[in-house]
């Protein structure tokens, strides 16, 4: 039995690149969908730039989110938030993969869609669940049921992910067969 990974084959890079062009590919999702970790090994694949908003943002204010929640509490943090992302998209092409919450918000959701593609990490509640629950660096999630506080932000958060212009299904697969779907998901897209 093997389990090696091939490489992403050359073409489909190339494919997927030009139907970037000098767009920005935006990571959207649910807590525990990848963003991050899927983000940043496609900005590898393809060989452009990437940046992750949380962490721009912790970069900027010098505090974690969980810092900046406790301190200014969560309206305080989308205002930052908007406006970290809102700069961020200004020169493409890059991979931005946003925070959780941060395409719900009706201006960010609109810079996105002036400025980039946006890909949406769909997952089911067990895999996210199982990926968030080992961790505690996630503010919302600090409720007495976070398991149903997930479930919750599902119900509100998914027909609005819905919108985004791709949709790659999040599961329990090696990140780099994710990297690939993503791929596949963006050569196909319409150049501009
Ligand atoms: N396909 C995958 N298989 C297994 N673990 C994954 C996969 N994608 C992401 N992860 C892991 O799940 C956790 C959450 O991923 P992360 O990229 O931080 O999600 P997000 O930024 O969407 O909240 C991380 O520990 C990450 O390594
Ligand atoms: O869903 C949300 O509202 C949030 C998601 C987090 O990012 P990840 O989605 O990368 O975990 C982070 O921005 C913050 O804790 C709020
Ligand atoms: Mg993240």
């Amino acid at each position: 039995m093997s389990d090696v990974i091939e490489p992403v084959s050359e073409a489909l890079i190339e494919q997927a690149k030009a139907a970037l062009g000098k767009r920005n590919l935006v990571f959207v999702g649910l807590m525990g969908a990848g963003k991050s970790a899927i983000g940043r090994m496609t900005a590898q694949a393809l060989g452009i730039p990437f940046v992750d908003s949380d962490h721009e943002i912790e970069r900027v204010s010098r505090m974690t989110i969980s810092e900046l929640f406790a301190a200014y509490g969560e309206e305080e943090f989308r205002a930052l938030e908007a406006r970290v992302i809102k700069r961020l998209l200004h020169s493409g092409p890059r991979i931005v993969s946003t925070g959780g919450g941060a395409y719900i918000n009706e201006r960010t959701r609109k810079h996105i869609k002036r400025h980039g593609l946006s890909v949406w990490l769909n997952a089911e509640l067990d895999v996210l669940w199982e990926r968030v629950n080992k961790r505690d660096t996630r503010p919302l999630l600090k409720t007495e049921n976070p398991r149903q506080t997930l479930e919750n932000l599902m119900r509100a958060r998914y027909p609005v992910y819905a919108g985004a212009d791709l949709t790659v299904l999040s599961r329990d697969v090696k990140k780099e067969v994710m990297v690939e779907e993503v791929l596949a998901a963006l050569a196909t897209f319409p150049k501009k």
